[in-house]
This record gives structure tokens, C-alpha cells and sequence, in this order.
């Protein structure tokens, strides 16, 4: 406001200046030339100052500015804010459109700048960690990625400098047209006749543009999709040769991206071009009829230059406050989808409202005519009526044919979808009634494929553990000892600080999948969910990982997937699915003595059935 308020007082000073030059007699003449002229220099310097902290304050609003006036309007969302500052209120008023289309937002917009780019982020971040593994089936990585980085980024620009140089062209527009008001109302309201078709247009523009900032940020996370896709998977692209066909879909990608762009270039040039030709006709409309005032003497030489540089100045505030509004709209387009992720409610919650933490838990797992289908595939049943019983403490194989399901009752057990019907309990409580991290906390997974992070062996072990900062090494030392991985751990020249890559593919799968047992040990899990790794390790490494997966079960209640026969004759009972539902229970060689069974077909074509057994059966 100061810095405004200096460069819009300027035209009218200068008027002055001229009145004196033309009107004064030549003793006092150069004394008032001379006052006039210190005061302006004074005056231009507080300008000068204020603009540098406009901008710096726009950008970092560190200092915390009392508020001393707002509109009845704000309050229900200043009760909101926690901490409020001075630009964070005109950040919200300025912000305010957005509140029809989000009022979570408002929760956003309570600070300057730099400060909503990292809140949005920070936010949409862990809006999209609470969504449910559903809704991670149907959006893919790549586009969440674009929202987190690019979206935010285009959001940020548009409440930043832009916000800053937008508020001022409005300050110096009020400013300038109120100014020409005062010095000649007449030309004013002659010159204003202009407002309403600029108005329109700018409306009309406004629109397109955000429509066309919506597609391009759709289309900008497509081509993200297919590049993390593409990179996160390049031995595929490599072993099938197809980087040039990749390079071709993503050029196809981009290209669409700069049609849009031309898109928005002839927009604006359009736009741009029609207000700076109105700008210089305000000009020209100035002169002519500046100059017929002047000829009546209805106004001094230096009114009128007063007046033209007034409307030199809206003209200037015109402009910035049409760049303020493009990128204003670009804003609104890219925020559509990221509101909507924002407001997205997870379709069951991750750990609020569900207060039930049982103290004492055995282990015993129960599914009761559980049907199930993926909410990608609400068609294609996976169970229909299911029932298995997996009494505590004891090792349930599970075997059935590939995409019987075997994996599924995994994802239910884990809550990570929910039955369409029937209930799964555990130790009779209904795990929907139990609180989600309490339930994860005590179930322990390695899967055939065990996922590490790019970190250190040492912080992926670490990570099973409920509180990870505080494991001390020698916990991971033990886990690692007990899961049959320190020995090949302390090969390693950099020992338990080695990186293992992303996903670990710096690993092979026999290590990794002693990792993973490490991992699940420091967790110490009253249940276990394993899923026997089918790829065939070399003998050595299939007996290091059965030992430890054996010390790892000790005690616990388990559920296995069981591919080695070693395994499925060890369990206490074997389920067989298949048909969407368990078709046969019991124990191993209780299965096998059914000639005409699912469990005696399956064992009689696996591949890995030693020939003692062959004779067995027979
Ligand atoms: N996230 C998902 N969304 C939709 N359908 C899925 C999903 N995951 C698995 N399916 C489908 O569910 C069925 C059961 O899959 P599941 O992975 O449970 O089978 P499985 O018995 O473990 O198979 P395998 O022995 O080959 O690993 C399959 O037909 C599969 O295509």
C-alpha cells in the first residue's frame, strides 16, 4: 500500500511542478521548484524501500504482522487459523474463489508465498498416504507424483510474486482512477467508457484459460505416468528393446502439452494484444479531449499532464492486473484435481474413529462366509462365501491354483480391502471394529517379493520395528543373525550401511528375502503372513531361507503360502482353494489319502515332488 500510494501521489506532485513552472514568477520560482522537488525525492525513496519489502515479504512472510481490521466475512475463517498474519489474510481475500470450489483450503491459506506451496505439499502428501490400496489401483504413480511437484509449483507461482505484483496493480488502479476522478471528472468518467467491453473480454479469457491450464496439467501427468513407469522399470524396456517406441509415446505425450501451449500462447497474445491497444486508445481518447479542455481553460497545462500520466500508470496496474489474472486462472485449473485429492476421503479410515486395542491377543483367525471382489473388478468375484478357521498359535499352508486368491486373503487379513460380505475376525473381534494400526502393528508380512527402500540394509531391517529411530544395533544385529542375512550383510564391504537401490535391486531375491524376515522379526508379530517365494534359489540359499522363515514362524499364529512341499507337509493344516471359496481343509496327509481331491491333483503335477513321495502315492 505504501509503495503504491508513493507511485500513484508521483503523477499528481509532477502536475504540480509543471503548474509551478508555467504559473510562478521568477523570484519564488526556483525556491518552490526546489522544495517541491526534496519532497518528491523523499517521497519517491519511502517507495523505493516499501517495494523491496512487498517483495520480500510476499515471498518468506517471517514476520508476523498484528491484524488490525478485517471484514465480518473472514471470521469464520480467521477462528480457523492458528497463526495469523497480515499477508495472510490478504492472501486469503485474494484467494477467496477458491472457496467455492474447496473449503479445506482454507485451511491452506493462512500463510504467504512460499509457506502455501510447502503446506499444499505437505498436505496433499499425506492426504494421498491416507487413501485406502483401492484407490492406488486406480491411480497410477505418475500422476500423483505431477500433482505433488508440478501442480503445487503452478500453484505456488500463482499466489506468489504474482500475488504481490497483482495487488499492487489493483492498489494503483483504485488508486489512479480515483486520482483522475479528482483532477478532472469529466475525462474520467469519458475515459472509464472503456471498463465494461475490457471487462467482458476478460471474463471470456479467464475461462479459456483455465480450462486449457486443466488439460495441460492433466496432460503433463500423463506423460509423468509413462516416464516413472518407464524409468522405474527399465530392465523391462531394455530386455525388450523398446526405447525408441517409449521415446516416440512420451514425444506423442509432449507434443499434445505444447498444442496445448499454442493453445494458451494465442489466448493471451489475444487478450494481451486487446488491452494494450485499449491502454494507448485511453491515451489518445486523453489528448483529444485533454487538449478541447484545455483550449476552454477547463483545465491547466498541468492537470492534464497529471491526468495523462494517471492513465499512463492505470494502463501499467491494467496490465500487471491481467497477468494477475491469467496466472490467477492458470492456478484454478491446476488446482481442480488437486483439490479433489485433497478433499478425498479414504473409502475406509487409516487410524481415526476406531478406538478398539484389544490388550491380550492370541491369534486366532476366522473368515466367515467372506465374499470379496476388487473395487477395480466389482464383477469378477474373487470368494463367494468363504469360511477357513486358523486356530491361535498354529501354521495354516494355504495351496490352490494360480489367481485362486491365495494373495487376496492376505490383502483382507491385513485390512487392505474389505469384504463385500461375511466378516473376518480376529480373536473374535471383527477387524473392521479394530483399530487399523493397532491391527497391522501386530501382523508381520514377507512376501514373494519382498519390496526394501533405497536406504541402508541397516534402516530397511529397522523399518519393521513400531518406533524405527529407536532400534539400537544390536536388536538389528540379532534380527539379522536369527534371519540367516548378517553373515552375507557383514560380506558386504560397507556391512549393514550398504544402499540396497531402489526396491533393493541391488540385492538378489534369496537376500532380499532374508531382509525381509529381518524386518519382520524386529516387528515381533503374534501373526504371520508369508508368501513362499516360488522363483527356485539355489539349494543354499533355499535352506538359509527356510531356516530363517522356520525361526521366524516359531510361536506365532501363521498363514503361508505355500509353494515347497517341505513347507505344506510341516503345517499344521493345509486349505485348498479354489472356485472362489476353500474346497478342502485338513491336515497334509489326511488331503493326500483323498484320491479324488484338488490337493492330490495339485501335488501330483508340481513339478518339485521328489520321487519318494511319487512312490508314496502310489
Ligand atoms: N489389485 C487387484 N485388483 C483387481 N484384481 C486383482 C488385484 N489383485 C489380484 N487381482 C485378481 O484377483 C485374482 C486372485 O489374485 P491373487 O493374487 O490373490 O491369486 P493367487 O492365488 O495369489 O495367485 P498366484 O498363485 O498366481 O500368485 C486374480 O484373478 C487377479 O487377477
Amino acid at each position: 500500500m505504501v509503495s503504491s500510494a508513493v507511485t500513484m501521489s508521483a503523477p499528481f506532485f509532477l502536475g504540480q511542478v509543471i503548474d509551478t513552472i508555467y504559473t510562478s514568477s521568477s523570484e519564488d520560482f526556483s525556491a518552490s521548484l526546489r522544495s517541491l522537488c526534496i519532497m518528491l525525492s523523499g517521497v519517491f525513496l519511502c517507495g523505493g524501500a516499501a517495494n523491496a519489502a512487498r517483495v520480500y515479504l510476499m515471498q518468506i512472510s517471517g514476520e508476523r504482522h498484528r491484524l488490525l481490521s478485517v471484514h465480518a466475512e473472514w471470521v469464520y475463517i480467521l477462528n480457523r487459523c492458528p497463526s495469523l498474519d497480515f499477508l495472510g489474510v490478504i492472501t486469503i481475500v485474494t484467494l477467496m474463489p477458491y472457496r467455492g470450489t474447496n473449503r479445506t483450503f482454507q485451511k491452506y491459506v493462512t500463510l504467504a508465498g512460499q509457506q502455501i506451496v510447502r503446506n499444499l505439499r505437505v498436505f496433499l502428501f499425506s492426504s494421498i498416504l491416507r487413501q485406502e490400496v483401492g484407490f492406488f489401483d486406480k491411480t497410477r504413480t505418475g500422476e500423483l507424483i505431477n500433482r505433488l511437484s508440478a501442480d503445487t509449483a503452478l500453484i505456488g507461482r500463482s499466489v506468489t510474486d504474482n500475488l504481490s505484483d497483482g495487488l499492487r496493480a489493483v492498489a494503483q488502479a483504485t488508486a489512479g482512477v480515483s486520482m483522475m476522478f479528482y483532477v478532472s471528472p469529466s475525462l474520467a468518467a469519458f475515459v472509464l467508457l472503456i471498463v465494461p467491453p475490457m471487462a467482458g473480454l476478460a471474463v471470456i479469457y479467464g475461462r479459456y484459460l483455465r480450462s486449457i491450464s486443466k488439460r495441460t496439467q492433466d496432460s503433463l501427468a500423463e506423460a509423468t505416468q509413462l516416464a516413472e513407469e518407464r524409468i522405474s522399470n527399465m530392465r523391462t524396456v531394455r530386455a525388450f528393446g523398446k526405447e525408441l517406441t517409449e521415446v516416440a509415446k512420451y514425444t506423442e505425450k509432449a507434443n499434445y502439452v505444447l498444442h496445448l501451449a499454442k493453445q494458451e500462447a494465442v489466448l493471451r497474445a489475444g487478450f494481451f494484444g486487446a488491452t494494450g491497444l485499449s491502454g494507448n486508445i485511453i491515451i489518445l481518447s486523453v489528448l483529444y479531449k485533454g487538449g478541447l479542455l484545455m483550449a476552454s481553460e477547463h483545465m491547466t497545462v498541468g492537470e492534464l499532464s497529471s491526468f495523462l500520466m494517471y492513465a499512463f500508470w492505470v494502463g501499467i496496474s491494467i496490465a500487471g492486473m491481467s497477468s494477475f489474472y491469467s496466472e490467477l486462472m492458470k492456478g484454478f485449473g491446476a488446482g481442480a484435481r488437486l483439490w479433489e485429492l485433497l478433499d478425498r476421503k479414504p473409502e475406509f479410515p487409516l487410524n481415526e474413529g476406531i478406538v478398539l486395542r484389544p490388550e491380550q491377543l492370541k491369534g486366532q483367525l476366522e473368515f466367515q462366509n467372506v465374499s470379496f471382489a476388487y473395487p477395480t473388478r466389482k464383477d469378477a468375484p474373487i470368494f463367494q462365501d468363504l469360511s477357513l478357521s486358523v486356530p491361535a498359535g498354529s501354521v495354516m499352508a494355504v495351496v490352490g491354483p494360480s489367481g485362486s486368491g491365495k494373495s487376496t486373503l492376505v490383502s483382507l487379513l491385513l485390512r487392505l480391502y474389505d469384504p463385500v460380505a461375511g466378516v473376518i475376525t480376529i480373536d473374535g473381534h471383527d477387524v473392521r471394529d479394530l483399530n487399523p494400526y493397532w491391527l497391522r502393528s501386530h501382523i508381520g508380512t514377507v512376501s514373494q517379493e519382498p519390496v526394501l527402500f533405497s536406504c541402508s540394509i541397516a534402516e530397511n531391517i529397522a523399518y519393521g520395528a513400531p518406533d524405527s529411530g529407536t532400534v539400537t544395533v544390536q536388536e538389528i544385529h540379532r534380527a539379522a543373525q536369527i534371519a540367516n542375512a548378517y553373515e552375507f550383510v557383514r560380506g558386504f564391504p560397507k556391512g549393514f550401511d550398504t544402499v540396497v537401490g531402489e526396491k533393493g535391486v541391488l540385492l538378489s531375491g534369496g537376500q532380499k528375502q532374508r531382509i525381509a524376515i529381518a524386518r519382520a522379526l524386529l516387528k515381533n508379530p503374534k501373526i504371520l503372513l508369508l508368501d513362499e517365494a516360488t522363483s527356485a534359489l539355489d539349494a543354499e540359499n533355499e535352506f538359509l531361507v527356510q531356516e530363517a522363515l522356520e525361526r521366524l514362524m516359531d510361536g506365532r499364529t501363521v498363514l503361508i503360502i505355500a509353494h515347497r512341499l517341505s513347507t505344506i507337509q510341516n503345517a499344521d493344516a493345509v486349505a485348498v482353494l479354489d472356485q472362489r471359496r476353500v474346497v478342502e481343509c485338513g491336515q497334509h496327509a489326511q488331503l493326500l489319502g483323498n484320491r479324488q481331491g484338488l490337493f492330490r491333483k495339485l501335488m501330483e503335477k508340481q513339478a518339485f515332488l521328489q520321487e519318494g513321495q511319487k512312490q508314496a502315492l502310489r
